[in-house]
């Protein structure tokens, strides 16, 4: 388990940009040091809001995009193409606009008939996920470089909402999410131990909305009643925030933002 380390940015558009940077940067080096990088994406406002920056981005460039992996971290259990989906949205912010090897872009499966229910589905994305890991990965999925999670106003990560059963998961890597107070309520998600087998964990939230969510999973609250607290990374937890996102924070958990 690695300390949270958090980042305050001036506003949402800044935290969007300087993550992306950061993303960049990270798989440029992943790449370099082992040949590919990996990384879970998120849906959200922010997860989306990163992805539109990286397309922006002219440093974009310097990745290799053919020689990257990319999972999710959840989805909504919607038909192939719904514009609620997490991969409908994150094709129209960067993926779309890129080189990626299909073969590498792993997009969990959608309610199209081929898989009945989101159990079944969450069962073939964790199958897809054990074939990929290797003996070094030391379990049931790959080590991720980086795994992205938007927060949500209630502390959800991923598709695991408080006191619901994915949550208290602690042997399957991938779950059905059945009656999620967010809609749509039927949902795939990856685990927390799945989420746990990254390197670096990245949670982003921006807006005041955001703020009490922060400050609970920042301060002590357990991952049942706010999963964002268990949500690290096995080497690097980084908290991503804008300033009304972090409002709540004790002062001196974290350096001011720029101005
Ligand atoms: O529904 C979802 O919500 C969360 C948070 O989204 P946000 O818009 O409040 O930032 C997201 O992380 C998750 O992937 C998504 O399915």
């Amino acid at each position: 388990m690695s300390t949270p380390q958090i980042v305050v940015h001036r506003d949402k558009e800044l935290m969007a940009r300087a993550a992306a940077a950061r993303l960049i940067t990270k798989i440029v080096d992943a790449q370099s040091a082992r040949g590919s990088a990996s990384v879970v994406l998120t849906g959200g406002r922010n997860g989306n809001g990163l992805l539109a920056a990286l397309a922006a981005a002219p440093a974009r460039d310097a990745v290799d995009w053919s020689r990257l992996d990319l999972w999710w971290g959840d989805e909504r259990f919607l038909p192939e193409g719904d514009p609620e989906r997490n991969a409908t949205q994150a094709r129209e912010a960067l993926l779309d606009a890129v080189d990626l090897d299909p073969a590498r872009v792993h997009y969990m499966p959608a309610a199209d008939g081929k898989h009945d229910d989101a159990d079944a589905a969450a069962e073939a994305y964790a199958a897809e996920l054990a074939a990929a890991a290797r003996p070094e990965d030391h379990g049931p999925v790959p080590s991720f470089d980086v795994l992205l999670l938007g927060v949500g106003p209630d502390t959800h990560v991923a598709s695991l909402f408080p006191e619901l059963p994915g949550v208290r998961e602690t042997e399957r890597t991938v779950v059905g999410v059945h009656g999620a107070p967010k809609p749509p309520p039927t949902r795939v998600s990856l685990t927390l131990p799945a989420i746990r087998a990254a390197r670096e964990v990245w949670l982003l939230a921006a807006g005041e909305d955001k703020a009490n969510a922060v400050a609970m999973a920042l301060s002590g609250a357990g991952e049942i009643q706010a999963p964002a607290a268990g949500a690290y990374g096995r080497r690097r937890t980084l908290w991503l925030l804008d300033a009304p996102a972090a409002a709540q924070l004790p002062r001196g958990l974290y350096p001011p933002a720029s101005p």
